[in-house]
């Protein structure tokens, strides 16, 4: 049973968030409703960040106001400006926050809109026996979660192919479930994952059906 499994390591999690006003481009089908749902997407993935029993600290890294004033107000969880210079740069500066005393850290995607806290915590389990570790996000080329054992392990490599990139730093494969694995880039993501999409992307969903 989960619950009754003791949390052995407290992970510090880095969650990027591209500005909502540019963010989620792909998910430009909902045109003017898109900015609302980019934030909606990052606000259910930091809930399940926040309910999880393993993590500690949480820095997101943004320039989205409306995500960095709900951050602000959560315990335990810093903000860090976004530095410009694309999504490594950011995780980067949020990774600088962190020393090797921080213990074990993770880096998570905030487009993880049925992530459970449970779901997360599993794979955070999992990664404590290696050294650097990858979720590989549902279309098999890309990463939703890197975990390292110690801050310096870590080196970045989102976008593109970035599975690829990561396993070839050795990072260990994990598996996950699907809410820590469908990453949503396109609206027929957001349809697969359905019923168990967080209440805020469902609530903007909603809205626009009745439009
Ligand atoms: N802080 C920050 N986060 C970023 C940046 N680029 C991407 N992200 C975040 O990284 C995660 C994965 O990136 P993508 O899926 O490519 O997101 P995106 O760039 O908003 O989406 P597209 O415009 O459709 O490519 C998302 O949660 C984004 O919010 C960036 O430049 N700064
Ligand atoms: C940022 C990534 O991909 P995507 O743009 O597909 O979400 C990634 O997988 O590293």
């Amino acid at each position: 049973m989960r619950q009754d499994r003791p949390v052995r390591r407290t992970w510090s999690v880095v969650v990027p968030v591209k500005d909502s006003t540019v963010g989620k481009s792909r998910l430009s089908a909902y045109a003017d409703a898109r900015p609302a749902l980019a934030r909606a997407l990052a606000l259910d993935t930091l809930a399940a960040v926040a309910a999880c029993r393993a993590v500690g600290t949480v820095v997101v890294v943004t320039s989205d106001d409306t995500v960095a004033a709900h951050a602000s107000r959560v315990t335990r969880h810093v903000v860090v400006p976004d530095p410009g210079g694309g999504l490594d740069a950011a995780i980067v500066a949020g990774l600088a926050t962190l020393q090797s005393s921080s213990g074990p850290v993770a880096v998570l995607t905030a487009d993880l809109p049925a992530l459970t806290a449970a779901e997360l915590e599993d794979a955070l389990v999992l990664a404590e026996a290696h050294p650097l570790a990858v979720v590989p996000d549902a279309d098999g080329t890309g990463t939703t979660l890197l975990a390292a054992t110690d801050v310096e392990l870590l080196e970045p490599r989102f976008g593109v192919d970035s599975l690829a990139a990561h396993l070839a730093q050795d990072a260990a494969s994990l598996p996950a479930g699907p809410g820590l694995r469908r990453d949503t880039d396109l609206p027929e993501h957001l349809d697969v994952l359905g019923p168990s999409l967080g209440p805020r992307t469902t609530d903007v969903l909603a809205r626009l059906r009745v439009r």
